[in-house]
């Protein structure tokens, strides 16, 4: 909010929670709704008088090609920058969602082996605010959730798997060198590099958050994440504060829209014949929409959280996993799980056009079906991840036991064999 270039970065084995930390839930938000929260509340608080203009931009780097995740432009390279990119105008909470949410719905995702809904591309959703008091200062707040590497899989997966592995590589490399102060930093070796360049190239304030699993397997992983933690730590920013030519700034271009506007509409006036009804009227919304994106210090926030962010991404991810419908039932609690997910299976069927074996009038969707689900699903999520701890706690017990008979086996048999060697012959 002040000029200066931030980044959050979430690096670390897939399924660590790269995603939950950036997102989080409803109960628990992650660093973006509270970041986004907080940049309005800023504006909210803010004493001094100042305009703000935001724009959000989301991306992603899949398969090594950079991807506009707002609509069908090809970003592109010029020198050091990105260009090409779509930015949406926002002036609420509410509109970063919005843009967030329809950026998520373009966004790669997939199943792997560790984790129902794995993020195939790193993905980098921006801010860009600008601030205009005595001076107009421009900054970006990026949020990088990287993908996590995960072997094996389908011929898809690996592929993908493949390039996820070797930007992570390059963006090790690029940590490393950075760390040991060299003076060639090869951003160029891949796309994600590049677009961090601005970033990692050290006028930004950049916080790396990395995640890691406990389970013994994941050892060798948890290492190699933790070794980058600890070479990012000794990457040195200095951070400056960034100004606009006001001329060129984004709150001078939506000031002259709306000098623009309203000497259209002063001109519809004064020759009522000139412009029809509805084109007046259009003038008239156009230049509502345009106020409505300069934001004024000390205008209060509304609303304060958005549930939409959540929905959606948690939409998407169970109707990933949904569990198949059985045809018998034992128990009252599957019963009351079973109903809901036929009347959705039946819904889903009709909008398919598919011939759904139950009839629909009998099933018909009800509004509280979702969130019932949704809350069933969620239980037996938490009892999984409590399972996969004891699991991976008994693992570690038996790999220990295992260990200790061998050690034991192994000394008896060396008392044997000197025994068998101490016994005098028969006889
Ligand atoms: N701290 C946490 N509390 C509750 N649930 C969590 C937590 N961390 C992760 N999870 C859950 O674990 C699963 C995997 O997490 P997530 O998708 O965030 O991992 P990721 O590191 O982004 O994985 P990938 O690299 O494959 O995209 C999700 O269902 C998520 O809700």
């Amino acid at each position: 909010m002040r000029g200066y270039h931030g980044a959050v970065v979430a690096y670390g084995q897939t399924a660590t929670g790269k995603t939950h930390t950036m997102q989080g839930t409803p109960q628990e938000p992650g660093l973006i709704p509270l970041a986004v929260e907080e940049c309005f509340e800023y504006i909210e608080l803010e004493e001094t008088e100042c305009v703000y203009a935001l724009r959000v931009s989301y991306l992603e780097v899949y398969n090594e090609t950079v991807r506009d995740l707002l609509s069908d432009r090809t970003p592109r390279f010029v020198d050091d920058r990105i260009e090409n990119v779509t930015e949406e105008s926002v002036a609420s909470i509410g509109d970063v969602y919005a843009v967030i949410v329809r950026g998520e719905q373009r966004r790669h995702v997939g199943s792997t082996d560790a984790n129902a809904r794995s993020s195939r591309s790193h993905a980098i959703l921006r801010l860009s605010i600008e601030s205009k008091a005595s001076t107009t200062l421009t900054a970006t707040l990026s949020f990088v959730d990287l993908a996590g590497s995960e072997k094996g899989g389908s011929a898809a997966r690996s592929r993908e798997g493949k390039y996820i592995n070797k930007s992570l590589h390059a963006l090790a490399l690029v940590v490393a060198k950075l760390a040991d102060g060299h003076a060639h930093i090869p951003y160029r070796d891949s796309k994600l590099t590049r677009l961090l360049q601005p970033a990692l190239g050290g006028n930004a304030r950049v916080a790396v958050v990395c995640t890691v699993a406990l389970a013994p397997e994941a050892a060798e992983e948890t290492a190699a994440t933790l070794m980058f933690a600890s070479r990012a730590k000794k990457v040195v920013q200095t951070a400056r504060k960034n100004s606009v030519v006001d001329a060129e700034s984004q709150i001078a271009s939506y000031r002259a829209q709306v000098d623009d506007l309203k000497g259209q509409l002063k001109a519809a006036r004064e020759q009522p014949a000139s412009l029809g009804a509805d084109e007046r009227a259009a003038l008239a919304a156009a230049l509502d929409q345009l106020e409505r994106l300069i934001l004024r210090s000390g205008r209060p926030v509304s609303p304060k959280r958005d549930e939409r962010f959540f929905a959606v991404g948690r939409r998407r991810e169970r109707s990933r996993t949904l569990p198949p419908v059985k045809d018998s039932s034992s128990g009252e609690e599957e019963i009351a799980v079973e109903q809901p997910l036929l009347r959705i299976k039946a819904a889903i069927e009709r909008a398919l056009g598919g011939s759904s074996s139950s009839s629909s009038s009998d099933t018909p969707l009800l509004a509280d079906d979702t969130a019932f689900v949704l809350q069933q699903l969620d239980k037996v999520e938490a009892e999984n991840r409590n399972l996969k701890t004891q699991v991976s706690h008994l693992t570690s017990l038996l790999h220990a036991r295992e260990a200790e008979l061998r050690k034991i086996k192994g000394g008896r048999r060396d008392l044997l064999i000197s025994g068998t060697l101490r016994t005098p012959p028969l006889g």
